[in-house]
């Protein structure tokens, strides 16, 4: 039977990547999706924005929200003081299967809990479901009209604090035009524009990292 895409990124990890080192699954995943076939991770351009972010902020915890194959959260992961965790929510299955995969083979199973399900429905039960008070750093990249709900949602429920990041993918490409605006308007947020193109290509594409001001 013919396989699927994120069935091929975790062929192309476990034949090219070193287990427990997760720059190499990293580095896999980018070489297969650049010279092979494009797939939406992060990618190798936007990732580098993504390190510097994470190594700002040095986060103890770390929401994402879009597992996907788990580039972005292995990537994040790698960059972890010992004792922070990063959770991250997927509603496909059958990319959370994959995604446990990738995750595995970068030995990263002790910092990322991958929890199965809609940002919607688990975003109120963080606090009482996972323990979580508030998140340092949140990595939106699932679907593009759902940056902005959530983002209420997170504040509704107090899991920002004051100094909070925001970092959001393909504010551009595809872009989220109603995120944008809020997060630029609103007088609760402090934003930064991160110029960059669409992974693996020549496109415009960018990033907003916004702190949550309390
Ligand atoms: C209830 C739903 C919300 N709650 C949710 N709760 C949990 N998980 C959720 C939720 N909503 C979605 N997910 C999961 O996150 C992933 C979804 C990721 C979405 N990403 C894009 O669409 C994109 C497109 C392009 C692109 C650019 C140019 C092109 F030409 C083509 C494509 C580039 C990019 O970098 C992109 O990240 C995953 C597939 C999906 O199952
Ligand atoms: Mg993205």
């Amino acid at each position: 039977t013919q396989s699927t895409r994120p069935q091929r990124i975790l062929g192309a990890v476990q034949k090219n990547a070193t287990r427990g080192d997760p720059r190499s699954v990293v580095r896999a995943i980018d070489q297969y999706c650049r010279n092979q076939e494009w797939a939406m991770n992060v990618g190798d351009e936007k990732g580098c924005i993504l390190d510097s972010v994470v190594s700002e902020v040095n986060p103890a915890t770390v929401l994402e929200l879009g597992t996907y194959c788990g580039y972005s959260t292995v990537r994040i992961a790698s960059l972890l003081p010992p004792h922070a965790k990063l959770i991250t929510l997927e509603f496909n299955p059958e990319f959370a299967v994959i995604a446990r995969q990738v995750i595995a083979w970068a030995g990263l199973e002790d910092k990322i809990q991958l929890v199965e399900g809609a940002s919607g429905d688990l975003i109120p039960k963080m606090k009482e479901q996972f323990g979580v008070e508030t998140f340092d750093l949140v990595f939106l990249d699932h679907w593009k009209d759902r940056y902005l709900p959530d983002t209420k949602l997170m504040e509704e429920c107090g899991l920002l604090r004051k100094g909070s990041v925001l970092l959001a993918d393909n504010v551009i490409c595809p872009g989220t035009p109603e995120y944008l605006e809020f997060v630029r308007s609103s007088p609760r947020y402090e934003s930064q524009y991160f110029k960059s193109h669409l992974e693996y290509t020549k496109v415009e594409d960018g990033m907003e990292k916004s702190v949550f001001l309390g």
